[in-house]
């Protein structure tokens, strides 16, 4: 708890004050970006980076405009790197003998000997066969090119959303699903474990990121919504499935951190590759979607439900309505729906463009990117008080305000 008051790290809600956030800036990872590498780094074009920076920069002032603390992914590393036990853990576990056998030795030293902002910049930018300050050797050495990428670039960790997500007093370190963003999880365990804002204070960890029992199981932030009072919603998604929601939701319910977690089914495609690419939440009472998806999601509520040895477990049961479901759990009659603008092309141009993908700072205000004219225009109409930024740089890797950022204070509804 700091001078204010407030916890450290708390998410209450979706949409209660906002008042610390974790951002990654755009980096040399970006930078790194290239016609040839952004499909297997899941990225459809590559960015100007410099104007990336800067509309990402204008992002951060809005939130700190309204208050909320802004953290970065890059500073809280490198400060993290600092802790000897802390460099020697993450090398560890971003370097495996099997992977660079002949000259593991010689680059675990050469990582272990550069300043702490170096380090962190080439673990998340990548590091270039020219760029090491030994020259390799072996098979893997002898084949490669001098800008082929001994580590590879990281552009995903611009959607802080995703490889963490705090839920009510804990934490879930996502085990994610494509092996471009499987390395984003070992930095922000790090800076959960080690770094002094962190290591001594008191919260759960929800899921550390493993592989969940014998069918191995992905989860990722962006299909998790803290809606409030007691409830998290989550999609099963291209990235998010049954197994570790299971898991997820015994875990709140163990702690008491929840009451019911809904769950939600959509299709697996990337244009909704997370829950809140088509449905994020905007008020106490609100929720911007995409129909065409999610007025086809089914919808399940798990439950806590202890068996007569006293043994906790999860009930499950199918819902007729999510929005009833959402409305039921937050103690409304109803739930506002406002749904993506423009006529049928328009609509699903926008939601491409992540119009559905919002970041609220406080009940009825919301961070939207500017392009999305007709969504934006349309949530204003109906009392949502919609901040522009400039998206036509930072949404070239499918993600809006709300994928790029991850609350860790948050007040509650
Ligand atoms: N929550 C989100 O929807 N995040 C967007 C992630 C975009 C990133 N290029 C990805 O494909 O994982």
């Amino acid at each position: 708890m700091k001078g204010d008051g407030i916890p450290d790290f708390h998410v209450a809600s979706e949409v209660g004050a906002l008042r610390r956030v974790l951002l990654h800036r755009p980096d040399l990872s970006l930078q790194r970006l290239t016609p040839s590498n952004r499909h297997r780094l899941l990225f459809d074009e590559v960015l100007w980076v410099r104007r990336a920076r800067e509309d990402h920069d204008a992002f951060a002032d809005v939130l700190r405009e309204r208050g909320t603390e802004v953290l970065y992914l890059g500073d809280l590393l490198s400060e993290t790197l600092d802790d000897p036990a802390a460099r020697d853990w993450v090398l560890s576990e971003r370097l495996s003998e099997a992977q660079y056998g002949s000259f593991h030795g010689e680059l675990l030293r050469a990582l272990g000997g550069m300043e702490s902002a170096q380090l962190a910049e080439h673990l998340i930018g990548g590091l270039t066969v020219a760029e090491l300050p030994f020259r390799p050797t072996g098979l893997w050495a002898a084949a490669a090119d001098e800008t082929d990428f001994v580590l590879p670039p990281l552009p995903n960790h611009l959607f802080a959303r995703d490889p963490s997500a705090w839920i009510y007093g804990g934490v879930m370190i996502s085990a994610m699903a494509h092996p471009a963003r499987w390395r984003e999880t070992v930095h922000l365990k790090a800076v959960y474990r080690f770094h002094p804002r962190f290591a001594n204070a008191d919260f759960h960890t929800w899921l550390d990121g493993e592989a969940h029992g014998p069918v191995a199981s992905t989860i990722e932030g962006g299909d998790v919504l803290v809606v409030g009072n007691g409830t998290v919603l989550v999609g099963l998604s291209e990235r998010t499935d049954g197994h570790a929601v299971d898991l997820l939701a015994r875990r709140l319910f163990e702690k008491n951190a929840a009451r019911r977690v809904i769950a939600v089914r959509l299709p697996r495609v990337r244009a909704y590759m997370h829950l809140d690419t088509v449905m994020t939440m905007v008020d106490r009472d609100a929720f911007c979607v995409f129909p065409e998806v999610v007025d086809r999601m089914k919808a399940w509520s798990l439950r806590p439900e202890v068996d007569d040895g006293g043994a906790l477990g999860v009930q499950v049961t199918e819902e007729s309505s999510l929005f009833d479901a959402l409305a039921d759990a937050l103690d409304l009659d109803r739930v506002r729906v406002l749904t993506t603008g423009g006529d049928q092309y328009q609509a699903e141009r926008e939601q491409w463009d992540d119009g559905n993908n919002l970041l609220t700072l406080e009940p009825g205000v919301v961070v939207a990117y500017d392009r999305n004219v007709d969504t934006n225009a349309r949530l204003q109409r109906a009392g949502i008080e919609v901040i522009t930024i400039p998206g036509s740089e930072l949404g070239r890797g499918r993600g809006g305000a709300r994928c790029m950022s991850c609350p860790i204070a948050r007040d509650g509804l």
